[in-house]
């Protein structure tokens, strides 16, 4: 068996940790973990984690970390024949060293992305509550504009993505982050892409990528290569 692969991306709230996840995902073969769909799922199905958690995010806070390594880790073990791609988790160095003394990781993405561009991005995304789906009106719009492509419920708009609660956000986000940064950093697995634009960003990630993992033969061709 080929060896197992496991990654973290990070980034302030809309660099687009989501979207490229997927892209990884699709292109790479690795699974595509997320710590905001872990909490929805443990919320829709009222674990005791699950309950706790969702009286944090209503009032836009993170879950502490207890909390998160808790529910995190036990899925984590348990993923012993899967590579994997972890989205939004560790977000603190408490949890960067609970996540340590679970498995080695192989790589972590940390997106470094201007805050004009996250300003613009967030203040139009559109969440589709249940599924945790976002939307874009410039960048990745829904079919039908106010609902959601699967399911056709209503997409709602965060406060806290407005830019009000954004700039307090993001030094929250710097603050908490830059231990985690430097410790991937001292461990020589820290690779930072900075731009304003995905598509620009990817291919740097997918030519990184190959490097250390083989593509899948059938979506390999989907992707620009690196110049
Ligand atoms: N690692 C974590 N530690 C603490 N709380 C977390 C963590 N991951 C997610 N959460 C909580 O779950 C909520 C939803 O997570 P999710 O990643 O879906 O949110 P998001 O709005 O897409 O994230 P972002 O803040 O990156 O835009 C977060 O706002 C936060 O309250
Ligand atoms: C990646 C990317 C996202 N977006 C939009 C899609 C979403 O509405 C929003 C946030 O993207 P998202 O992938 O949800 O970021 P994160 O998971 O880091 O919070 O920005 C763009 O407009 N352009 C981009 O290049």
């Amino acid at each position: 068996m080929a060896k197992l692969f496991r990654a973290v991306i990070m980034g302030p709230p809309g660099s687009g940790k989501g979207t490229i996840s997927e892209r990884i995902a699709q292109s790479f073969g690795l699974k595509h973990l997320s710590s905001g769909d872990f909490l929805r799922e443990n919320i829709a199905a009222n674990t005791e984690a699950g309950v706790l958690a969702k009286t944090y995010i209503e009032r836009g806070l993170m879950v502490p970390d207890n909390v998160m390594t808790r529910l995190l880790l036990p899925r984590l073990e348990e993923m012993t024949r899967h590579s994997w791609l972890m989205d939004g988790f560790p977000c603190t160095l408490a949890q960067a060293k609970a996540l340590n003394s679970t498995c080695d990781l192989d790589l972590v993405i940390s997106l470094n992305i201007p805050y004009e561009t996250l300003k613009d991005r967030l203040s139009d995304r559109w969440i589709h509550p249940a599924s945790g789906r976002v939307y874009n009106r410039g960048f990745n719009p829904p079919r039908v504009q106010g609902r959601d492509d699967l399911s056709g419920e209503p997409l709602i708009q965060h406060d806290n993505d407005q830019p009000e609660a954004l700039v307090a956000r993001l030094r929250h986000y710097k603050d908490v982050a830059k231990p985690v940064i430097d410790l991937y950093k001292s461990k020589g697995i820290l690779h930072t892409f900075s731009g304003t634009e995905t598509d620009r960003i990817w291919p740097y990630i997918n030519s990184l990528l190959s490097t250390k993992i083989p593509s899948r033969p059938e979506t390999d061709t989907q992707h620009i290569p690196m110049p």
